[in-house]
C-alpha cells in the first residue's frame, strides 16, 4: 500500500518528519510492525513505548531490516538513523495504520466485542458456538483461543487483546473466509490501549466488573472507565449493510449496570438471574456436570441444558442467549445451541486418573472468580476442599492478601505457589498472599503452605487428598507456559497434574 495513502488514514497531522528528503510518499509499504524483530524490506516500523522498553531503541534494527521508514512518538533526545513520522499518539497511529493496512475489514463483519473482569472467554467462546450451531459463520480472538471459520487454534501468546495489527489482520482473515460475526475478548487494556480501535463494534457485552488490573489502571474508577470505552464504541446510526443490530448487553445482577448504562446511545438489552431483566434465567439445577435453567424473553421461553457447571456460567450463558437474541436468533435455536457446548479450555476441567477425589483445573485469578469457583465446588465436595493457587508478578498487587483471605474463608487447606512471578520476587509474593490469609487466624505449616515451585505445591496437595475431597487448581488453566524472570518456561497444570496422579496411584 502506498505511504502516502497510509498516512491519510492516520487522523492526526505528523507532527514532523525527520529525513523527510528520503521519503518517497509513493513508495509501497510491503507489511507494518510494531516489533523491530518482524520488520520486513520495505516495510513501516511503528515504534511503540513499552513497559521494559521503548520500541525508539530500535530504530537501528528496523533499518537493517530494511524498514522505509519509522513513526512513532517524540525523539527520546536520539537522531533517527531512517526516515521517521512523528506523531502526537503512536497507538491511536498504530491502530488506524493498521486499519487502512488491512482495508478497514470490520466494515464488513457484525463485530461482537465481549469486556468484563471475569467470564470473557467463556462467553465470548458461547456465542461463537451459538452463532455457529445457528448458521452463521464466526471468528473468535481469546485468551485461550482462535477460531476462523471453523479452524480453531490456541492462543500462545500470553496477550488476551492483541494489538491492532493483528486485530485487523484477523479481521480482514475472517472477511476473506466469508465470517460474518466476529467476535473479539476486549480486555480494558486492549481499550486503553486503543488495541481494538476501529473494530467498529455493532454489539458490545459485558460479564461483570469487580477488582482487577489496579496496577495499570490505579483505581477501580479508571478500571471501569476503560471498559466503558467499548459501550461508547457502539454507535446508534451504524448501518454495515449487513442486517447488525446495534446493541449493549448487560448484566442487571451486576454493579456494572448501572456503571455502564449512561455510556449506552444504542438500545440495552439486559440479562440476570436475581433481578428483573429482559433475558432472564429461572429455575436453575446445578449439578457437578450439567446445569439447566428456563430462560424467559421478552415475547416467548425456553428451556438450556448445558454441560457447563457453576452458577456464574448460567450467567455467561445468559450474555450469550442475550447476544444472539439481539441478532434475531430464535430461543428456540438457541437452546438448541447451548445443548452442545463444550467448555472452555482449563475452565472448571476434571482431571480424572482413576483417583477417588475429585482434581479441577481452573483459570479462577481474581478474588470475584475465586469466591465463585469455591462456592461452585463446595456443595459438590463431600469431604475436604483444598486449593492451589498464586497471584501473578507484575500484575494488581492490591489483590493478593485479598485471595489469600479467601482461600481461608472457603477452603479447608491451601498451598499458596507460583502464578507468574515475572521479574518480581517470588517469596515475597507468596508473603502477600499469605497475609491475607493470617488476617484470618490461618497459620502457615499448619492450615496452609507456602511452596514456590508450582509442581512441588501440586504435588503436596494432591497427596494430601483423600477421598471424596476436592482438590483446585487454580490460576493457570488452559495456559501452556509460566513466566520466571523473563523467561518463559513450558507448563500446563493438566500435565502435571495427570503425571502427578499417575505416579501416586
Ligand atoms: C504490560 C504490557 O501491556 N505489556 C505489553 C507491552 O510489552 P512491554 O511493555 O513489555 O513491551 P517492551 O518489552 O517494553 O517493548 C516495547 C516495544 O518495543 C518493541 N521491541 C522490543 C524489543 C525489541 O527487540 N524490538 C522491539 O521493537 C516491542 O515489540 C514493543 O512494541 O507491549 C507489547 C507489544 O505491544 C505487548 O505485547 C505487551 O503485552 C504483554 C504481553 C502483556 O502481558 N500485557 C498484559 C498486561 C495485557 O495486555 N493484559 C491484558 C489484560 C488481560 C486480562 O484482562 O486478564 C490483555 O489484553 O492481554
Ligand atoms: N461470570 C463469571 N463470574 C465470575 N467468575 C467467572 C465467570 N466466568 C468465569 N469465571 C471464572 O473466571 C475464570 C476465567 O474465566 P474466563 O477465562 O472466561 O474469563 P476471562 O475474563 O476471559 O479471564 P481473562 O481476563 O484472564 O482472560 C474461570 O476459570 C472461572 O473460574
Amino acid at each position: 500500500m502506498e505511504l502516502a495513502t497510509l498516512l491519510a488514514a492516520l487522523e492526526q497531522e505528523p507532527k514532523h518528519i525527520y529525513s523527510s528528503d528520503a521519503l518517497n510518499m509513493h513508495s509501497s509499504i510491503t507489511a507494518l510492525a510494531y516489533d523491530s524483530r518482524k520488520v520486513v524490506e520495505g516495510g513501516l516500523f511503528i515504534a511503540v513505548p513499552g513497559t521494559h522498553t521503548d520500541g525508539q531503541r530500535f530504530l537501528g534494527e528496523a533499518v537493517r531490516r530494511g524498514a522505509t521508514a519509522a513513526l512513532g512518538d517524540a525523539l527520546q533526545g536520539q537522531s533517527a538513523p531512517l526516515p521517521y513520522i512523528e506523531v502526537a499518539d503512536v497507538r491511536i497511529a498504530l491502530a488506524n495504520l493498521a486499519c487502512a493496512f488491512y482495508e478497514y475489514p470490520a466494515a464488513h463483519l457484525c463485530t461482537i466485542g465481549v469486556t468484563g473482569t471475569d467470564g470473557k472467554t467463556t462467553t465470548s467462546n458461547l456465542i461463537s458456538h451459538l452463532l455457529e450451531a445457528t448458521g452463521h459463520r464466526t471468528g473468535l480472538m481469546t485468551t485461550a483461543n482462535f477460531k476462523l471459520g471453523g479452524q480453531e487454534w490456541e492462543n500462545t501468546t500470553r496477550q488476551s487483546t492483541l494489538e491492532a495489527l493483528e486485530v485487523q489482520q484477523m479481521l480482514r482473515q475472517c472477511c476473506d473466509a466469508g465470517v460474518t460475526h466476529a467476535v473479539i475478548e476486549a480486555t480494558s487494556h486492549g481499550l486503553e490501549l486503543q488495541r481494538v480501535r476501529g473494530c467498529n463494534f455493532d454489539i458490545g457485552v459485558v460479564t461483570n466488573i469487580t477488582h482487577e488490573h489496579l496496577d495499570f489502571h490505579k483505581t477501580l474508577a479508571a478500571y471501569r472507565r476503560a471498559k466503558a470505552r467499548l459501550f461508547e464504541m457502539l454507535d446508534p446510526q451504524r448501518d454495515k449493510g449487513i442486517g447488525s443490530r446495534p446493541t449493549a448487553i448487560l448484566n442487571h445482577d451486576d454493579s456494572s449496570y448501572e456503571i455502564l448504562k449512561p455510556y449506552c446511545s444504542v438500545p440495552i438489552l439486559d440479562y440476570g438471574i436475581d433481578t428483573p431483566a429482559s433475558v432472564r434465567a429461572v429455575d436453575l439445577q446445578l449439578s457437578a456436570n450439567s446445569t439447566s435453567f428456563r430462560v424467559i424473553f421478552p415475547d416467548a421461553e425456553c428451556h438450556v441444558e448445558t454441560p457447563l457447571v457453576g452458577r456464574f456460567n448460567v450467567s455467561n450463558c445468559l450474555a450469550a442467549i442475550a447476544t444472539a437474541y439481539s441478532q434475531g436468533v430464535p430461543p428456540a435455536d438457541i437452546a438448541q445451541g447451548l445443548a452442545t457446548v463444550t467448555g472452555v479450555a482449563g475452565r472448571m476441567e476434571s482431571i480424572d486418573e482413576g483417583q477417588s477425589f475429585s482434581v479441577v483445573v481452573d483459570y479462577a485469578h481474581t478474588p470475584d472468580s475465586l469466591t465463585k469457583v469455591l462456592g461452585t465446588l463446595r456443595p459438590v465436595t463431600q469431604g475436604k476442599l483444598l486449593i492451589v493457587f498464586g497471584s501473578a508478578g507484575e500484575r494488581d498487587i492490591q489483590k493478593r492478601p485479598i485471595m489469600g483471605r479467601i482461600a481461608a474463608e472457603m477452603t479447608d487447606f491451601f498451598v499458596i505457589t507460583d502464578e507468574d512471578p515475572r521479574d518480581e520476587d517470588r517469596e515475597q509474593i507468596l508473603r502477600e498472599i499469605a497475609s491475607g490469609a493470617e488476617v484470618q487466624g490461618k497459620r502457615e505449616g499448619k492450615d496452609f503452605l507456602c511452596i514456590a515451585d508450582r509442581r512441588k505445591a501440586i504435588e503436596i496437595a494432591l497427596k494430601r487428598a483423600k477421598a471424596g475431597d476436592t482438590v483446585l487448581l487454580a490460576g493457570k488453566g488452559h495456559e501452556q507456559s509460566i513466566i520466571i524472570g523473563r523467561e518463559k518456561l513450558p507448563w500446563d497444570d493438566r500435565r502435571v497434574a495427570r503425571e502427578v496422579l499417575r505416579e501416586s496411584l
